[in-house]
């Protein structure tokens, strides 16, 4: 469906319902159409359908093995990189398929950034981290790297804590700031989407609270799709949650809805802690 139709069919749902759910009146950054992901000859992601609104946190949760990392490593084509996989159905952004021929993947991962469990900064200063992608853009003016850098730092939440350290080893920091370091180089490309796979599971409580501070503040100029294990984190940061259960979707919807009123018995039994 192209934006315009979305949001006049949006507009339209609005006026006719005056309780419409936030979510309907976002406009959709990602639609996610008849998706079937194998591994050789695994079935990975069963027909996953679902649109994750622009500017709003989505939350993945299911239990161990269910395709939450596999369905997020489709955004941004990091799949590609594994041999045996194969891919159907398609994934739009801006109403553009990016599983079409002739996408360019870099230029994908320049908007569709992505940050994972385990913080991995490059061994270099932490300015080098953060200017990083744009050197790889061709700029040299130094202006513009520290312009960019500051910006993202502080996008980061970070600045502060580094500003008098920018030239030293980004190895040197905690886990935590490295984490937020690793954020502040994946926004100083201006993505329009965020991917956090697991962003706090390997950090401490009060990095893990920074953590999920920023992810509501970067949530008002980004879409952020997020993994996590942590049900309770799920329902802290995000407005959206998809539950997935070996490979399919089972259920979707605003975050108070799915963890106080769930649609699907399987959704409310994985909530509750009968499995998973
Ligand atoms: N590179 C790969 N090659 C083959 N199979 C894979 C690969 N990555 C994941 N799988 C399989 O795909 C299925 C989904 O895995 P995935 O990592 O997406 O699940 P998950 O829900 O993120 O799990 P977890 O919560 O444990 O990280 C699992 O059966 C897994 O073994």
């Amino acid at each position: 469906m192209s934006e315009s139709s979305n949001s006049t069919r949006m507009a339209e749902a609005t006026q006719a319902t005056p309780d419409v759910r936030a979510s309907d009146k976002a406009g959709i950054c990602l639609e996610v159409k008849n998706l079937n992901l194998f591994y050789a000859e695994s079935q990975a992601l069963d027909n996953i359908c679902m649109p994750i609104p622009e500017k709003q946190v989505t939350a993945f949760i299911g239990p161990s093995g269910c395709g939450k990392s596999t369905l997020l490593r489709c955004f941004n084509r990091m799949n590609d990189l594994v041999d045996s996989v194969r891919i159907e159905g398609s994934i739009l952004l801006d109403s553009e398929d990016i599983y079409a021929p002739g996408v360019q993947v870099a230029q994908l991962r320049q908007r569709i950034g992505m940050v994972f469990q385990k913080p991995n900064p490059f061994p270099k200063s932490i300015y080098e981290n953060v200017a990083y992608g744009l050197r790889l853009q061709g700029m040299k003016s130094r202006r513009v790297l520290d312009e960019v850098v500051e910006k993202a730092l502080r996008g980061a939440a970070l600045w502060d804590e580094v500003k008098d350290r920018l030239h030293e080893n980004a190895l040197g920091m905690s886990g935590g700031q490295q984490q937020r370091l690793v954020i502040a180089r994946a926004i100083a490309v201006e993505p329009e989407v965020l991917l956090l796979d697991e962003p706090a599971s390997a950090l401490d409580p009060i990095s893990t609270l920074k953590i999920e501070e920023l992810i509501d503040e970067l949530k008002e100029r980004y879409t952020i799709v997020i993994v996590t294990h942590n049900m309770q984190q799920a329902a802290r940061v995000s407005d959206q949650t998809a539950f997935l259960y070996m490979g399919k979707l089972i259920e979707r919807g605003d975050t108070d809805t799915i963890f106080t009123n769930p649609s699907e018995k399987m959704t409310e039994d994985y909530i509750t802690g009968r499995y998973g």
